[in-house]
């Protein structure tokens, strides 16, 4: 049986080279979650995440909840089963999701009531009952049930909404049911308040977790304050265990974060920006709705492996993308989920030859080239 477990191989400055061991396989860390919220990684079948070298990808507890449900999901064999994944899944816990997408939240100390955006029905979270969805889904790492602190905050509403978590904190690690190769995460907040996130940080630590996540980011900040807040926290995370940054983020997010010591991430802009015809190149972002790229037989990007850089030319997406083809937004996500997952690949390379710093600034050097 999988013991649940991180392996660290190298370190160069803050960033770690690292595996993490589950119950449905490892992780290679620094590693990019694709973003699966429905059971489905938009517009790609799973055999084409696999395909791009993802080893773990994201469900959510609110969505899958609210449709087809927990224990639908549960009868008919878990999450994996259901949406023919055999890897690793790591599952937010709904906190998030509800504050930013359901209607009429009335939050209080033992949890949330709300009602569902699809149908206005009621649905009440709390630590226990999402501890129970997650497993109910067969989450390998299940996320700790938190409040993701609105931003801005004042450091009185940010301390007393990082409390209330550290609270619910207690209440997840008391309600997680222990399974071989089955981790449970905490999740730090604090705004972005030094103070807050080291209280919050040595609150986690001393009830113990098999990872850190640092939540409340990603929330509007900015990078310079994100960063900041990474400077003022990671170093106080165990480094023993995986460090998971939610919800980031642009290469130039994640490739920061990795230099702090951030070995996990989860972003919806990949895929998200592939429906809106927005693709990551290592030159920056290309918009394909742009009338510049329709006579240009040119590969979205030399060298990348995927599909749409491999047969077929910008013109063509271009043309996919002006004549809503559902291809246009298939091949576009393909190609953005490849990119990220080409750039985990090449920092991981990076830090195993102690030239990460070096990698950073030759991939910030590409991206200010802009594309051609
Ligand atoms: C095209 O790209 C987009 O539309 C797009 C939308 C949102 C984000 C930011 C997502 N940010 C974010 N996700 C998050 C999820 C979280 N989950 C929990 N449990 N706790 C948190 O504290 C938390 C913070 C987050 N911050 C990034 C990109």
């Amino acid at each position: 049986m999988t013991s649940f477990r991180y392996e660290r191989f190298a370190t160069d400055g803050a960033a770690r080279l690292g595996r993490l061991h589950t119950a449905h396989g490892a992780i290679d860390t620094p590693a990019f979650m694709p973003v699966g919220t429905a059971a489905t990684v938009k517009a790609m079948q799973p055999e084409s995440v696999a395909a791009t070298g993802a080893q773990i990808v994201l469900g959510n507890t609110y969505h899958l909840m609210l449709r087809p449900g927990a224990e639908r999901i549960d009868r008919l064999g878990g999450l994996h089963r259901f949406m023919n994944w055999s890897g690793p899944i790591l599952t937010d816990s709904g906190g998030f999701q509800v504050m930013s997408l359901a209607k009429l939240r009335k939050l209080d100390e033992n949890g949330v009531t709300f009602q569902s955006h699809h149908d206005g029905s009621s649905h009440h979270l709390s630590p226990e009952r999402s501890m129970e969805i997650q497993r109910l889904l067969g989450a390998d790492i299940t996320m700790a049930f938190d409040e993701c602190t609105p931003f801005p905050a004042t450091p009185a509403q940010a301390a007393d909404s990082m409390r209330l978590s550290m609270r619910w904190a207690v209440r997840s690690k008391a309600a997680f049911v222990e399974r071989p190769g089955h981790g449970l995460f905490g999740i730090v907040q604090g705004g972005i308040y030094s103070d807050l996130r080291a209280e919050s940080a040595r609150a986690l630590i001393d009830i113990g977790f098999d990872g850190y996540a640092v939540g409340g980011l990603a929330v509007g900040e900015g990078q310079e304050a994100m960063f900041a807040t990474l400077d003022a926290t990671v170093p106080l995370l165990p480094e023993d265990r995986p460090r998971y940054l939610m919800g980031v983020g642009r290469p130039s997010d994640i490739v920061g974060a990795v230099l702090r010591g951030i070995d996990m991430f989860d972003c919806v802009m990949p895929t998200r920006s592939g429906r809106t015809a927005q693709a990551f190149t290592r030159r920056g972002t290309v918009n394909l709705r742009n009338a510049r790229h329709q006579d240009d037989p040119r590969p979205l990007e030399e060298g990348c492996a995927c599909p749409a850089c491999r047969s077929y030319s910008r013109a063509y997406l271009h043309h996919l993308i002006r004549s809503e083809e559902i291809l246009g937004p298939m091949l576009l996500t393909w190609h953005n989920i490849q990119a990220y997952q080409d750039l985990m690949r090449d920092l991981r390379a990076a830090i195993g030859a102690g030239r990460v710093a070096a990698f950073a600034a030759e991939a910030a050097a590409r991206e200010a080239l802009g594309d051609i």
